[in-house]
């Protein structure tokens, strides 16, 4: 690496999805920043932000068949802005790997063996760690010569204690196929729990914090001092909270009963619980916008809706209590991703009710837009409620920067 090389690409590769952001590790600023959605339709669709020229957002309506060709159309986006992938100030690109296992706990700098394992991992991880693995075979080939970095959602959970990550069944066949819970959205939690020290004015070895991850996928985790203690995604990113198209907890036997007796295939059910469930189950929508439209314009529909969010909200309520048992003591609850920082009405059915817990938010605070950190609970609260953006793409540019230049 040369000593002008201080610009970290991040690549966020999701199942459908990628998002990117190109920043100066210098001072942090982001240079462009840009999302493809719909890959694999023909509807799929790229934006691109060329933050450093000040230009324009520009939004190109494509074909791009798979994350290959999306990568590629953002390469092309980003030399079209003098900011290509040829770039001598290009240092590193860093890449969000869902599911590391519990061979990952850190970043890691990416070679074949390391490809292979994260490859071993794709059962554990089938609609993430693909689109993954095609974001850093083709990064790869664009530059062969750049260090590619791993950071893994899975990381920051390798600390909860053996009886959190342990599900009970038998030990033996738990062990065999690695079958335990490992966590998901890592980086996020991490950051948040960080940043909501922070705000508290303490060191994050100081506070207790529940973190409400929020967004298409959905997590809680418990941060005790820093480490994390528990969080609610398990083995794959399917367990836990409501999300917008995935269950979350579930009898298992459910999974018998549609094989038992619907007869549905393994890949049905699969599609069933992952694409097909959820919020968009509950009432045909996975965008808490639209579901908080329907609930406002009232009549049956309304009512679909409103069932969702209040399942959703349940869900989340129980997590609540559930890790405010596991922590003892509570200093903060922070909400973030894209409902967290700004669907107030969560935020507000969440804890309504919970003043016996030292939990309250406060209707105005709680209505006010902010891309910054803040608190929206009263002054008389025991606990802190907060609202803190995520970073996930700035975490990995800094963890990524910080091996490379190391
Ligand atoms: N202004 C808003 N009000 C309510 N919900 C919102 C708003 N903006 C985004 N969302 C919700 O955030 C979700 C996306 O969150 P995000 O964290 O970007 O998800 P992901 O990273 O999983 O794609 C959307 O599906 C929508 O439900
Ligand atoms: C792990 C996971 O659920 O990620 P996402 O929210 O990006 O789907
Ligand atoms: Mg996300």
């Amino acid at each position: 690496m040369t000593a002008t090389a201080t610009r970290v690409l991040v690549l966020n590769s999701g199942s459908s999805s990628v998002k990117y952001q190109l920043l100066d590790m210098r001072d942090g600023a982001r240079l462009a920043a840009g999302l493809v959605e719909r890959i694999g339709e023909s509807t799929s669709r790229l934006a691109h932000t060329p933050l450093a020229t000040g230009g324009e957002k520009r939004e190109t309506e494509g074909d791009m068949a798979d994350h290959e060709a999306a990568l590629k159309a953002v390469a092309a986006e980003l030399a079209a802005d003098g900011l290509g992938l040829d770039s001598p100030q290009l240092a590193a690109i860093g890449h969000r790997v869902v599911h590391g296992g519990l061979e990952f706990t850190e970043p890691t700098v990416i070679d074949d063996a390391v490809l292979e394992e994260i490859e071993r991992l794709v059962p554990l991880a089938p609609l993430h760690n693909p689109a993954n693995i095609t974001g850093i075979r083709t990064a790869r080939a664009l530059r062969p010569d750049l260090p590619q970095v791993a950071v893994f959602d899975t990381a920051f959970h390798t600390t909860m204690p053996e009886h959190a990550a342990r599900y009970a069944i038998d030990v033996a066949t738990a062990d065999r196929h690695r079958i335990r819970r490992y966590g998901f959205h890592g980086t996020s939690h991490a950051y948040v729990s960080r940043k909501t020290a922070a705000l508290l004015g303490k060191d994050p070895s100081e506070v207790n914090v529940i973190v409400l991850h929020l967004g298409n996928g959905a997590s809680a985790s418990a941060v005790a001092g820093g480490r994390c203690v528990d969080t609610s995604m398990g083995l794959t990113p399917l367990e836990g909270l409501v999300m917008g198209t995935r269950s979350g907890d579930i009898d298992p036997a459910v999974t018998f009963h549609l094989k038992r007796v619907a007869g549905m295939s393994e890949d049905e059910v699969d599609e069933l619980l992952n694409k097909k469930s959820g919020l968009i189950g509950l009432c045909g929508d996975n965008d808490m916008r639209e579901i908080r439209r329907r609930i406002d314009a009232g009549g049956e529909d309304g009512e679909r809706a409103r069932l969702a969010f209040d399942v959703y909200i349940h869900r989340l309520r129980k997590y609540l209590g559930a890790y405010s048992a596991v922590l003892g003591r509570v200093d903060a609850v922070a909400f973030t991703a894209g409902v967290g920082e700004n669907a107030a009405p969560v935020r507000e059915a969440a804890i309504a009710g919970l003043e016996e817990m030292g939990m309250a938010v406060d209707a105005d605070l709680n209505s006010q837009r902010s891309d910054e950190p803040r608190l929206i609970s009263p002054e008389y609260a025991r606990v802190a409620v907060a609202v803190v953006p995520t970073d996930e793409e700035l975490e990995i540019a800094q963890q990524t920067y910080a091996l490379v230049s190391a």
